[in-house]
């Protein structure tokens, strides 16, 4: 019998629907796999930024993790927000078990500048997560401090994916340029080779959420079993379709479209 390819999202919540988990199920779904999900914090936040956290108690987080590892297949996972130095130990120790390739995407600021992640844990997700990683997919702001060096040109961004490769452990690393100016190009590592992925940068401020839905987009695929190039290729165009057709929704960066690969939904 065939099975169906299974992805979990282990992140916060957004209830305004454009980022963290929600995103990522929308991107499970609209990609064809099987969506799980393990909640690490309940964010209040809007386009407009983050207005409250309330973080899951973590015997909550270790005992939802063993309600979907010890019953369901898992084929990819990734991280997103894990907010203090306890919950990413509680998600450490569970990641073996996981026998299945680990997308970090190693969020610290919402789109809105608002912090989502603990200052202390920042060093702890470099030096005990990243090497678990199959893949880490960081922003320039995020690749500086994985790296501790500015990262400015293009090639500088590519110098980060083999640091974070070869300095810090992770198994492969996408260094992505939306913050740059010029093409939004991204550079995966995967240390031997390094790749580009570009796309014609779209005159828009509605990026609520390009993050969480490109890492799992390639979560995704990566649960349908197809190769880490092909993975970030597809995922790729898959978020600047859905950056293209973004929603011009809330006061302040719109959420991203997770269904433009196929229509336009449904308008009043
Ligand atoms: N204006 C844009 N036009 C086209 N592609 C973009 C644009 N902004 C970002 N991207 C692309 O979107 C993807 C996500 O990258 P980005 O650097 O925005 O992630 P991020 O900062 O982690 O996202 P988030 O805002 O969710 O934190 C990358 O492939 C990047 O090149
Ligand atoms: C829960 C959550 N994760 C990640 C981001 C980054 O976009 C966000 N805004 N919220």
């Amino acid at each position: 019998m065939e099975k169906v390819a299974c992805a979990l999202t282990i992140a916060g919540t957004d209830p305004s629907g454009g980022a963290g988990i929600h995103a990522d199920l929308k991107t499970f779904q609209e990609l064809k796999s099987y969506g799980m999900s393990v909640i690490t914090s309940v964010v209040a936040q809007n386009t407009t930024g983050v207005q409250a956290l309330h973080h899951v108690p973590l015997e909550m987080i270790e005992q939802q993790l063993y309600s979907v590892i010890s019953d369901m297949p898992v084929h990819a996972f990734k991280t997103g927000m894990i907010a203090n130095i306890d919950m990413m130990k509680v998600i450490a120790k569970k990641i073996p078990s996981i026998a299945a390739p680990y997308v970090m995407d190693p969020v610290m600021v919402a789109t809105s500048g608002d912090p989502l992640i603990e200052e202390q844990a920042r060093d702890f997700l470099r030096k005990e997560l990243l090497p678990l990683t199959a893949l880490v997919t960081p922003n320039i702001p995020e690749a500086e401090f994985l790296i501790g060096r500015k990262v400015e040109t293009t090639d500088d961004m590519k110098k980060a994916a083999r640091s974070i490769v070869h300095d810090l452990g992770a198994g492969a690393a996408l260094v992505k340029g939306g913050h740059l100016d010029g093409e939004a190009v991204d550079f995966l590592y995967d240390g031997t080779t390094i790749y580009s992925f570009s796309a014609k940068r779209i005159n828009t401020k509605n990026t609520h959420g390009t993050g969480c839905t490109y890492s799992a987009a390639i979560t995704a695929y990566l649960s349908q079993r197809l190769s880490l190039y092909e993975a970030v290729d597809k995922a790729k165009h898959f978020v600047t379709k859905a950056i293209k057709g973004a929603f011009p929704i809330g006061a302040g960066n719109g959420p991203t479209n997770h269904w433009a690969i196929r229509e336009k939904g449904v308008f009043q």
